[in-house]
């Protein structure tokens, strides 16, 4: 067997609602052998600063520019993040000269792929500084300077889990991995490869939602939306965005789709509509893979809301297909993005794709991230 890294994986997401960590051994190709994982919530004043971080991107010109609050946002960002791998390390018994590498997503805070633009903040140096472990940053640059959407970058990581999966015969191919995240994405393994990409606004609809008018960041359980009715028009509004229809697959900002005004519908029924368009989304985005899937499982926040994953049981089941959690195959949704990135870090080391033309239609497949190596002893 060839070398095996240990490897931290860290998720700042579009939610924003905390920084995810997992710890992965693995060889960044078959071998995966899934540590402890964790999340660390960020508090209400930091999560309105990045939003406030968010704004402040919109005047980005080139990817290193860094506006208004976001260069002391970036430093804090990072800063947090190292915290949480000290946590991290302390709450598993873990000395950090056990971690070869450490890779780190950021915080996406721009993302236009048709002007090959995305920015994560996130300061690999400042992190390697302050954990003395190597650091793999900045994985999505290299994709889109050679054509690709910049995202989704997890791709690589459901197709390995995926052949642990089909080899204990526990999935109907084809299986599609839908991460319910802030966007929603699908990672189609079928029998001529792997293909990907974004399907949809997900929670972020609903979260920008209730906070705004609930003053909550989420609907914790699908508790607002159970309460309410789907409005037909709304939906349709959504759902007959040119995003669907469009020839070539785009990979979305955060803020590509934005929530109904507070007038069109109660607090309810703004909920349970949005839900069932997280839903419907992923359906209607899975009419282009090449075939119709037999398994989707689900992971990412929006699984654990049961509102979406009933309308998404039925609507895929209308299609011939069933929806299982991550967790009914023993993988675990909440940590997988975490874990992905500590795959990719492996892969960034040993110059491996991270994506390739079916994934998010670069040219050919291409490795990525930086290396920020850490201080000699
Ligand atoms: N118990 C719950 N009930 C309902 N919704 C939940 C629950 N827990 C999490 N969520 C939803 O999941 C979201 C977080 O999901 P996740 O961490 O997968 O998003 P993310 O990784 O930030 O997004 P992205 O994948 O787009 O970067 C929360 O903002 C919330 O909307
Ligand atoms: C630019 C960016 O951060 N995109 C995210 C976002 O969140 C979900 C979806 O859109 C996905 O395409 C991507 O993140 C996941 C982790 C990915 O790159 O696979």
């Amino acid at each position: 067997m060839g070398r095996v890294w240990t490897a931290i994986g860290l998720m700042s997401g579009t939610s924003m609602d905390g920084i995810d960590v997992a710890l992965l051994q693995t060889d960044g190709e078959t071998l995966v052998l899934r540590g402890p994982s964790a999340g660390y919530a960020y508090d209400a004043r930091f999560r309105e600063r990045l939003k406030q971080g968010l704004d402040d991107a919109r005047s980005i010109g080139k990817r290193d520019e860094r506006p208004g609050t976001l260069a002391e946002l970036e430093r804090d960002l990072t800063e947090r993040h190292a915290d949480a791998v000290r946590t991290f390390l302390r709450e598993n018994n873990l000395l950090e000269e056990k971690i070869d590498v450490i890779g780190f997503h950021g915080q996406t805070v721009l993302h236009r792929p048709d002007h090959a633009l995305t920015v994560q903040i996130g300061d690999g140096a400042l992190l390697t500084r302050e954990t003395h472990i190597d650091v793999v940053y900045d994985m999505r640059a290299n994709d889109m300077i050679h054509g690709g959407q910049g995202a989704p970058l997890i791709p690589a990581y459901h197709a390995a889990l995926a052949r642990g999966l089909s080899e204990r015969g526990e999935i109907d191919a084809p299986v599609v991995f839908v991460n319910i995240g802030g966007i929603s994405n699908l990672t189609f393994i079928g029998g001529d490869g792997v293909i990907a990409y974004d399907s949809g606004p997900g929670n972020t609809l609903i979260d920008q939602w209730v906070e705004a008018h609930a003053g909550i960041p989420y609907d914790q359980g699908g508790m607002i939306a159970s309460e309410g009715a789907v409005l037909p028009e709304l939906a349709k509004r959504y759902l007959s965005h040119p995003f669907f229809t469009a020839e070539k697959r785009r990979s979305l900002d955060r803020n590509d789709f934005a929530p109904p005004s507070g007038s069109e519908a109660s607090l309810e029924d703004g909920a349970r509509t949005l839900a069932h368009v997280t839903a419907a989304a992923i359906i209607q985005s899975a009419r282009h893979l090449p075939a119709a899937p037999a398994t989707y499982v689900a992971c990412g926040g929006g699984r654990l809301n049961p509102v979406i994953m009933r309308d998404l049981a039925s609507l895929a089941d209308a299609t011939g297909a069933r929806v299982l959690a991550a967790e009914a195959l023993g993988l675990n949704g909440d940590s997988m993005e975490a874990e992905a990135w500590a795959y990719l870090a492996v892969r960034s080391l040993r110059g491996l794709p991270l994506t390739y033309p079916q994934t998010t239609g670069v040219s050919h497949p291409v490795s990525g991230g930086r290396l920020a190596a850490k201080p000699e002893a």
